[in-house]
């Protein structure tokens, strides 16, 4: 019994729960991603710079008084927002969530430039790790850890341009789901090809 009165606190992930909010929380999340946007973009005089670290130390100054642990912030506990709410997710929109796969819509914008116009590749695995816990949570799994997950770039992901992302689970041997994803473009090209395995966490482990 102890196990069980510890297991959504202690033992692998706790219920998750989604969150209500204002509906100027998803206008901030946009306003703040497009401030990421820019932050990578710009190259600005002295006395831009200068305005834009004023204002930022005054959105600082009216955000930090309302910072909350962990699960108690909506960030990425609102499923009808891209990302979830969460900044640090792609802004990408889930359209399909059931036992069959999860299949998600969006695009790479400038925040997530690499080079040459295209995507940073580090941006791909987050993309995929994440639709693969909403896929197996889909599924009816417990929420997992990944313990590892494979990408094939197959071509160059572009920016701005609508993209889909759909995965699905392969085989569940005990504890260990096995899933797979791809990323193809509008014409159905394929971009990249993931998969990964992950591991149900047992009671009492972080
Ligand atoms: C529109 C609707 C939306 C609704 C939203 C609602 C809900 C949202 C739901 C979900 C939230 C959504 C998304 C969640 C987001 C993303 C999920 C991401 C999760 C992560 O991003 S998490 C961070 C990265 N991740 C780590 O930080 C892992 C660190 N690591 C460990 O925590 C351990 O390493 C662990 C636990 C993995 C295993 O450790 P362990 O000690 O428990 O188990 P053990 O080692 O015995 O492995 C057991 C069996 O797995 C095999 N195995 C293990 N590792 C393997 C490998 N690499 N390759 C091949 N086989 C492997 C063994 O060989 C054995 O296999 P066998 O049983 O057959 O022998």
């Amino acid at each position: 019994m102890a196990v069980d009165e510890h297991y959504n606190e202690h033992g692998g992930f706790p219920k998750f729960e989604t969150a209500k909010v204002e509906p100027e929380y998803g206008e901030l999340i946009e306003a703040l991603r497009r401030v990421q946007d820019l932050a990578v973009s710009v190259d600005m005089p002295a006395d831009a710079l200068k305005a834009a670290l004023a204002q930022t130390q005054q959105l600082v100054a009216t955000m930090e008084p309302h910072v909350v642990p962990e699960r108690k912030t909506p960030a990425g506990r609102v499923p009808r927002l891209p990302g979830r709410g969460s900044l640090l997710m792609l802004p990408w929109t889930v359209e399909k969530f059931d036992a069959d796969g999860v299949r998600s819509r969006g695009v790479f914008r400038r925040f997530h430039l690499g080079g040459n116009g295209a995507a940073h590749g580090g941006t791909l695995p987050l993309l995929f790790d994440d639709l693969f816990g909403l896929t197996q949570h889909a599924y009816g799994r417990p929420i997992s850890r990944t313990a590892y997950l494979h990408v094939n770039y197959r071509k160059i992901t572009p920016l701005n341009q609508p993209l889909v992302v759909e995965g699905h689970v392969d085989k569940v041997e005990g504890r260990k789901t096995f899933i797979s994803a791809t990323l193809k473009n509008e014409d159905g090209e394929l971009i990249a090809d993931s998969d990964a395995l992950m591991v149900q966490l047992l009671p009492g482990q972080q």
